[in-house]
């Protein structure tokens, strides 16, 4: 099986690589743009770049199938506070599924940060002095104490939007 990830980030690559391991998946990072801002803020805008990133990736490859995987920060009904939430959308040309990862509660000072234009990553590495925490444990793993982390956050949402094409529940 022949999978194009719409990223070069590498945790985005082993999300899939993961997640897919049992069909033993040769797995191409495919640089493509997402079609969104750099920081979605809404899950309209988050589940768009994700689906744009598996359409974009499936059609500058000849994988059988385009995933794409986008972060982004909502207000969600119910939740106090700004949110990290996480999709990813898969593709095999004429289909294109989508799911959701977890969800995390921001701190105030990171949501701060955000609500003013700043962009997730570069916040969570400035407040943490880290370097390149989106392309390591993420946000996930820092506000979990490495109970969950970026890769396998976003390896749920592979599997929820993977799901569709590989059980007969959604014909
Ligand atoms: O190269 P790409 O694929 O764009 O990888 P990325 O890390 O920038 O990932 P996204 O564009 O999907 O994420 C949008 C923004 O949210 C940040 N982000 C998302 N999830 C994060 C996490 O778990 N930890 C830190 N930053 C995160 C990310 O660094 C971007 O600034
Ligand atoms: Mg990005």
């Amino acid at each position: 099986m022949n999978v194009a990830v719409g990223s070069t980030n590498p945790v985005k690559v082993a999300a899939v690589e993961r997640t897919l391991s049992r069909y033993e998946p040769t797995v191409t990072a495919v640089g493509v743009d997402s079609g969104v801002p750099e920081q979605p803020r809404s899950i309209d805008e988050t589940v768009a770049g994700a689906e744009n990133r598996a359409v974009r990736a499936f059609e500058a490859t000849d994988a059988d199938y385009g995933v794409g995987l986008e972060g982004g920060v909502a207000e969600l009904d119910g939740v106090p506070g700004l949110s990290l939430v996480m999709w990813a959308a898969v593709t095999d040309g004429p289909r294109l599924e989508c799911g959701g990862g977890p969800t995390l509660r921001l701190p105030d000072t990171v949501a701060e940060r955000l609500e003013a234009g700043g962009e997730l990553g570069p916040v969570m590495d400035d407040l943490l002095e880290t370097e390149g925490v989106a392309t390591s444990e993420g946000a996930a793993g820092v506000l979990t104490d490495g109970l969950t982390d970026r890769t396998r956050a976003l390896g749920e949402a592979v599997a929820c939007a993977f799901g569709p094409f590989v059980v007969g529940h959604y014909e």
